[in-house]
Order: C-alpha cells, then sequence, then structure tokens
C-alpha cells in the first residue's frame, strides 16, 4: 500500500496533530505528489519543521479559514485525498457556541460539499473519543470496540459539534462525484491525544510547577483511560488513507469509524502527567481535591453561579460536571477493528512515546518557569 503520486490535503495542518500527520506524509519513502496545509495559521516553528523534511513533495501552505468557500475551492482542486482535522477543541466552553458550531459542524459540511464538486474520491475525518463519551451517568466501558452499545448523551457541546460533523461526513460516503466517481469517507475516533506539542500536557505542566512540582490529581486512580501517542494516531490516518487507495480495501473502510488507541498502558489522565515526566522527579497528589461526588456538586454551584451572572459578566468556571465524568470515568477502546481493516499497528512503542515526550516536557520546564515567575511578577 502506498501514497505514491497522491495529492493531498490536509486542514489544522498547522495543529498538534495536523503537523505530525504533514510529517509523516513527507517522511513517506514512495513520495506524494503534492501536500496543501490549511491552517488558520501556523507558526513560524511549524513552517521551519515542514521545510525540514520537504523531499520530493511538493508543499502548499494555504493560510484561511476553514469557513472560506473560495479558499476551500483552491484547497480541493486536483487533490484526490483530504485529510480534515481542523477543529476548535473546548472542553470548558470557552468558546462562543455558534463559533464552535460554524468550524466544527458548518465547516465540515462546507469542505464535503466542495470534495464532491471538486471530484475529491477519498476522506478521511478525525474523530474523537468525545462523540461516544462518557454520558451524564459516568457508565465505564473497558476495552470496548465499533459494536460496544453505549447510550452516548453528552452535553458537551464540543462532543455534540464533533458527533454532527462525524454524521455528516459518513452519510456523505458514497456521493456521486461531479465526474462520475465516488466519494469515500471514514472517521478515526481517536483517544485523548498525547506527545512532543501537547497543549494540554503543557497546560498540567505549568500547574504541576505553580503547585511545587506535584501534579494535581484531576481523576481517580480507577479512572482507566488509554490515550494515543500523537504519532500514532498520525499514522493511523497514513494507514488509512494508504488502504483508501486499494478498492479491495477501501470496500470494508468506507462509511466506517473507527476507534485508535495504541499500546500505551490503561491509567487516569492524571496518572499519564506523572507518568511521562517520572523521571524529573514530580510528585502528584495521592487523592482528589475532595471526593468525587462533592466535585461534580461543587461544578455543578459554578455552573449555576456563571449562568447567574451572564447577563452582567461572562465568568466560565474551571471545571464543569461534564469534565469531572469525562476525567473520571473509566474508559478505554481497543484499535482491533482498524488493525483487521487497514492493517493499523502502533509505529511507536509506549517506551518510545513516553520518552520522547518526556523529553519534550523536560525541555519545557526551564521556560515554563520563567514564563510563570514573569506572570506572577
Ligand atoms: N488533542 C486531542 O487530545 C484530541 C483527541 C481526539 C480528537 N482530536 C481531534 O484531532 C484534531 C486535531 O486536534 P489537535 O489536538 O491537533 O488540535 P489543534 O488545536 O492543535 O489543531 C487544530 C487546528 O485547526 C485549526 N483551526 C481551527 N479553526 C480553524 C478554522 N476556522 N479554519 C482553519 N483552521 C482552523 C487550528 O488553527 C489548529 O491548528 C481535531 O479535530 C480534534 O477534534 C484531538
Amino acid at each position: 500500500m502506498s501514497l505514491a503520486g497522491v495529492s493531498c490535503l490536509v486542514t489544522g495542518a498547522g495543529g498538534f496533530l495536523g503537523q505530525r500527520i504533514v510529517r509523516l506524509l513527507l517522511e513517506e519513502e514512495e513520495a506524494l505528489a503534492e501536500i496543501r496545509l490549511l491552517d488558520k495559521a501556523f507558526s513560524s516553528e511549524a513552517l521551519r519543521r515542514f521545510g525540514k523534511v520537504q523531499g520530493k513533495t511538493e508543499v502548499k501552505i494555504l493560510e484561511g479559514d476553514i469557513r472560506d468557500v473560495s479558499l476551500l475551492h483552491r484547497a480541493c482542486q486536483g487533490v484526490s485525498l483530504v485529510i480534515h482535522t481542523a477543529s476548535i477543541i473546548d472542553t470548558l466552553g470557552l468558546v462562543e457556541k455558534q463559533l464552535l458550531w460554524e468550524v466544527n459542524v458548518t465547516g465540515t459540511q462546507l469542505l464535503l460539499d466542495v470534495c464532491v464538486r471538486c471530484n475529491v474520491q477519498h476522506f478521511i475525518y478525525t474523530s474523537t473519543i468525545e462523540v461516544t463519551g462518557p454520558n451524564c451517568r459516568g457508565d465505564p466501558i473497558f476495552s470496548g470496540d465499533e459494536d460496544t452499545a453505549y447510550e452516548s448523551i453528552s452535553k458537551s457541546p464540543y462532543a455534540q459539534t464533533k458527533r454532527l460533523a462525524e454524521d455528516s461526513v459518513l452519510k456523505a460516503d458514497g456521493q456521486m462525484l461531479k465526474d462520475g466517481g465516488m466519494l469515500m469517507t471514514c472517521a478515526l475516533r481517536s483517544m485523548y491525544i498525547f506527545g512532543e506539542g501537547c497543549p494540554f500536557l503543557q497546560g498540567h505542566l505549568d500547574k504541576c510547577l505553580l503547585n511545587k512540582n506535584v501534579y494535581l490529581r484531576f481523576s481517580r486512580k480507577e479512572a482507566l483511560v488509554n490515550p494515543v501517542y500523537v504519532g500514532n494516531i498520525a499514522w493511523a490516518h497514513v494507514q488509512a488513507a494508504k488502504a483508501l487507495q486499494v478498492p479491495q480495501k477501501a470496500k470494508h473502510i468506507r462509511g466506517q469509524f473507527y476507534y485508535i488507541s495504541d499500546d500505551t498502558p490503561h491509567m487516569s489522565y492524571a496518572d499519564l502527567n506523572y507518568e511521562l515526566t517520572r523521571e524529573l522527579g514530580f510528585g502528584i497528589e495521592p487523592r482528589l481535591p475532595m471526593p468525587l461526588t462533592m466535585l461534580y456538586y461543587f461544578s455543578l454551584l459554578l455552573e449555576i453561579m456563571s449562568f447567574l451572572l451572564r447577563p452582567f459578566v461572562r465568568y466560565i468556571p474551571s471545571t464543569n460536571r461534564q469534565l469531572v465524568t469525562l476525567l473520571n470515568t473509566p474508559f478505554t477502546f481497543s484499535y482491533r477493528k482498524a488493525q483487521k481493516d487497514f492493517g493499523y499497528v502502533p509505529r511507536y512503542t509506549w517506551e518510545e512515546a513516553k520518552q520522547c515526550t518526556g523529553q519534550w516536557m523536560a525541555s519545557m520546564v526551564p521556560q515554563r518557569r520563567e514564563y510563570l515567575k514573569s506572570k506572577a511578577a
């Protein structure tokens, strides 16, 4: 299986995952013809990194908004594969709902429409485990798969937008293209992603440094999850893209969603932070700041305050019930179906993932300390 000669568009290419997908595409032995990178903004660091690995593949940067249809036209004209990772991630409710909706849902629908008009054959959507759950009751799942029945009732606006976007993507499978061909789509439901450059890890590191080098325990030890390393979820996109080129394989993949995890040991989100930087000698608080039920009602109280203050001031609490449930519900998934249908196996072992991520976090410590000091001054 190869992507030799393929022209591909990656949206969200300047983001944490997007950058890693682009890097893997550029490293492919049998070079792609062209990769177009679309994002609302690219850091100079990201552009420098792309320059470093650029080989025979032509790289085109398209800076702009996913809601701009004329930009989407330019981006899709002449490509046969779209990897759509661009999205706003918002677990706290910091972003206005309308914007979240426009980018995550409308943006995806606009992109699908343009793909049909521009005869794009293959479309891979980066979805999230949050479209499955956990639900508000916090029902656990252990080693679930695509057939696991689960009552998904999430109130998180982000999860709702991702679900709607995923639905549009999977429904678009089989649509007739303008040239008489057919659009084939699939969605990869990623676990929480960790790795070098992960903005969430940086946030946790900051809080740890402010807490005298002790990680806050925001999830109980028993809340086992299986996050995925950024290199592995990126690799899953590449593997799915390759398999879609082969009609015999594509017929199993199209219209399907897949859970993508790897061999990261099952542990709570808080324990993952600790594990990744164990060698730096940081500690972790042994218990949640208060019993789970109390934490839940405390979050409810903050939500009520936020609601009551709304006419006067926009107050976004640092936690909410949905987040408390997300962080404290056992929720693990296997990648068996992705392995069976498109040959996905993690490219990096847990040891490699831990080492690379840990080194990156260690390299961040001095500058984060400086930054936090200057902020406090
Ligand atoms: N990070 C995680 O733990 C995680 C877990 C599961 C799924 N995902 C999914 O993976 C994808 C990538 O996430 P990430 O962690 O790399 O986040 P990220 O924020 O680093 O990347 C998203 C990119 O989308 C771009 N973007 C946002 N709005 C845009 C717009 N209007 N027009 C064009 N580009 C826009 C951003 O600039 C950013 O570069 C997302 O679809 C997310 O839902 C992430």
